[in-house]
Parts: structure tokens; sequence; C-alpha cells
């Protein structure tokens, strides 16, 4: 039997929140209003290249999505992952990026592809890129390097811890962060850059892992110049998971050390998570290079986020707040990524 007819035989679930992708324009704004079959109606090709089924879980802006709705994601595909091959989730791109690190750390040791994919355009609109992204989605799906979590748009495979939404408009959406890509495709042929996975054949589980459990309480406080003294003590003493968005390589300026040193101990207490992430695009953060940084690394006992995207370490904090008696997820996930710090 020929390699194509071997891979036809593939059995995929579609799952459906809404975004773009299934948006028609009203009155009010564009906002979803197609469903699966609808979508994939409209896929050239596809019934030659695998089975799909279709499963709604939302129909919704991603701006909508919450944690709640990456748990339904979860235990969909804890309950199907036995009956299909892979699983691609039709997504709005604005959140995607949250989403596909969320599954990266909720979905561990998976065999299995779980690829977001979405556009820029609607399934129906002229010119729309919707078609190309699922269909992409599907023809990395069932290639056998295919598991785990990532993203699959405009030609690019983008490992799901990686992924960011950095243009608005234009086709071109997402980019990896700090990692290659894992695929390319261009005209209907993948090409395989690298495989390897934060939880894919990492030997941390044998069996695929489900956990359901997020902590919502976090808050991504960024830090302006001048930014005040007392509304950083405040989310610092309400909140449970702060992620400080800081400048360059990392960093507390001098005149809110007064405020960490008061609340960090109180914070370590609780058990409440602090973790210092970068402005800047690309290459992330190192506390052990300023003295700004040494001191907030040395003294105040400040985690980094080193490679990872903001995303990303929200997904891990909200993961580990939730899962406390388990392993530093944040640790592993950052280590990963040092593995690509030479070759990006
Ligand atoms: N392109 C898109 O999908 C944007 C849309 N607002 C969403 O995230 O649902």
């Amino acid at each position: 039997m020929s390699r194509s007819k071997q891979v036809s035989r593939k059995k995929f679930i579609l799952l459906t929140t809404g975004g773009t992708i299934a948006s028609v324009e009203t009155q009010n704004g564009r906002m979803p209003g197609i469903n699966g079959e609808t979508l994939i109606r409209q896929i050239d090709g596809l019934e030659q290249l695998c089975k799909v089924e279709i499963r709604p879980v939302c129909s919704i802006d991603s701006t909508d999505l919450t944690p709640k709705h990456w748990k339904l994601l979860v235990e969909t595909i804890r309950d199907f992952y036995e009956d299909y091959d892979g699983f691609v989730i039709s997504h709005g791109t604005d959140t995607m990026a949250y989403t596909a690190a969320a599954l990266s750390v909720m979905l561990q040791g998976l065999n299995k592809p779980v690829i977001l994919t979405g556009s820029q355009l609607p399934m129906e609109a002229a010119g729309t890129d919707a078609k190309q992204n699922l269909y992409d989605a599907f023809l990395y799906g069932i290639r056998p390097e295919a598991r785990g979590v990532s993203v699959v748009f405009n030609g690019k495979v983008i490992d799901g811890l990686c992924a960011r939404k950095w243009k608005t408009e234009s086709f071109d959406a997402f980019v990896s962060i700090n990692r290659p890509l894992l695929a390319t495709i261009e005209n209907g042929r993948v090409k395989i850059e690298t495989t390897a996975g934060v939880f894919r054949d990492a030997g941390i589980s044998e069996k695929p892992q489900f956990y359901l459990e997020m902590e919502e309480d976090l808050c991504a406080l960024k830090l302006t110049p001048g930014i005040s003294r007392e509304m950083v003590r405040q989310i610092l003493m309400q909140t449970k998971g702060v992620l400080i968005e800081g400048f360059g390589l990392g960093g507390i300026p001098n005149y809110l050390e007064e405020v960490f040193e008061e609340v960090m101990p109180l914070r370590k207490e609780k058990g409440y998570l602090t973790v210092m992430e970068t402005q800047a695009l690309l290459e992330g953060t190192d506390l052990s290079v300023y003295e700004v940084g040494l001191r907030a690394k040395k003294e105040l006992g400040m985690e980094e986020s080193g490679r990872l995207t903001a995303e990303a370490v929200t997904a891990c904090m909200m993961w580990q707040m939730a899962h406390p008696e388990k392993e530093n997820i944040l640790e592993t996930c950052r280590t990963y990524l040092e593995t690509f710090a030479h070759n990006v």
C-alpha cells in the first residue's frame, strides 16, 4: 500500500471553539457563527487526507476564553484520547498562544498531536487564510513526528510552549519565540525541522497525563518607568501569582526595593509565586548579569522566566500553583528552552 494511503486512515477530531475562522459579519461586528461541519466542508482534499469528526467545545471570540475552556478541552481530549489519532482545535488567534501554552503543561506525555489553528480572515471571506491553515493542521497532524501540542499557522508549525501572536492583521500572525520551528509547510509539503517537545520523549511520563486544574489568581504586572510603589505593593499583597514584566534582562528598580523586601517574605510564606519576565521579545531574562537583577535574584529570591514567553510562564505558574506538590514545572520548561539557546 502506498504511503499516502496508509496515512489516510488516520482519524482526527476537530474541536471547535469559535474565533475568526468560524466568524461571520454581523451588525454588531464580526463574531463566531458557523459550525465545524461548515468549516471542514470548505477544505478541498481533506477527505482524502484523513477522517475528521467534529465536536463543538464553545463558540466564542478567543478574547472570552478562560481556563475553564482549557479544562473543557483537556477533558474532551482525555475522554476521546484512545479513539482518535490526533486532535485539531480551531481557535481564535488572539489568545491562541495562551491556550497552546496552557495545553502544553496540562497535557503531558502525549504520543498524539494536539494542534491549534485559526485564521486572520473568516472561512467564508474572500482570500481567506482559513482553508490553508485548517488543511495544514491536518497535513502536519498525519505525520508520525507530530506529537504533543503545537500551533499550525501560515506554513509554520510552532511548539505550543513558544507561540506568540505578533501581528494583529497579517496572515503571518504567529512567531516561535526562542525555539526553532517544529516544521514548515509549503505547497502541501511538510518539512520537519525539530521534533523534541517539553513533555514529549522527555522521560517525564510514560503514559499521557491530563491535568485539569489551573490557579486563576494571577496577574501580569508590567513595569513602567516610575510605576507607583503603592500599586506594586497592592498587587503583590493581593495576588497569588504575579508575573513581573520587567525591562531587558530583568531587575527591580531601586526605589521599589523596599516594597519587595516587605512583601516577598510574606508571599513566600503563603506559597505565592513571583516570576520575573522581560518586555523584550527575544532571548529572555538573565538576572545574574546586572546589579538590579542580582539583587532581585539573591536578596529577594525572585524566580525568572529565562527564555519562556509570558504566555508560557503564565501557564507554568497557573499549573504550579494548582499542583504545589509536583515538580517545579517552570524549571522544567525553562531548562527545555535553554537547549535551543544557541541555534535560534
Ligand atoms: N483572528 C482571530 O481569530 C481574532 C479573534 N478576535 C479571536 O481571537 O477570536
